[in-house]
C-alpha cells in the first residue's frame, strides 16, 4: 500500500490568521454576550455550571501575550466560548441563538482562511 508522504502544513501564516479571525469575532453584530467574561455575580449559577469560562477579551489577552502554542489551541479556546454558551443557555434564547450564529460564522471563516493558505 503506497503511503502518502506526511508533509507538515505551512503554519507561518497562522498567527496572522488568528488575529484576523479574532478581529472578525469581536466585531460581529452578535458578539455582545461573548466580548467580556461573564460576571458570576450577575449571572446566577454560572460559576457552578461552567468549569472553564472563556470570552473574546481573554482570548485577545492570550494572543497578545503569545500564550497560544498553535492554531489548534486558539481554535480550542474559541470553541470553548461557544460550548459554554450551549451548556448554559437554551437554544431558543437570545444568547443561545447568538452562540450558534457565532459558532457557524467562526467555523466557516477559519476553514475558508485555511483553504486559501
Ligand atoms: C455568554 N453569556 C453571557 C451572559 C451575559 O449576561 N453577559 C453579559 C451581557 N452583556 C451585558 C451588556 C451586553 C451583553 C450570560 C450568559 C452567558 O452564557
Amino acid at each position: 500500500k503506497q503511503e502518502s508522504p506526511r508533509t507538515a502544513r505551512d503554519d507561518s501564516k497562522d498567527l496572522a490568521m488568528c488575529r484576523i479571525l479574532l478581529a472578525e469575532l469581536e466585531s460581529h453584530q452578535d458578539a455582545g454576550p461573548f466580548l467580556t467574561p461573564v460576571n458570576p455575580k450577575s449571572v446566577p449559577g454560572y460559576r457552578k455550571i461552567i468549569k472553564k469560562p472563556m470570552d473574546f477579551s481573554t482570548i485577545r489577552d492570550k494572543l497578545t501575550n503569545s500564550q497560544y502554542l498553535n492554531l489548534e489551541t486558539f481554535i480550542i479556546d474559541v470553541n470553548l466560548v461557544f460550548d459554554n454558551c450551549e451548556k448554559f443557555n437554551e437554544d431558543n434564547s437570545v444568547i443561545g441563538r447568538a452562540g450558534h450564529t457565532m459558532r457557524r460564522f467562526f467555523q466557516r471563516r477559519w476553514t475558508e482562511l485555511l483553504r486559501q493558505n
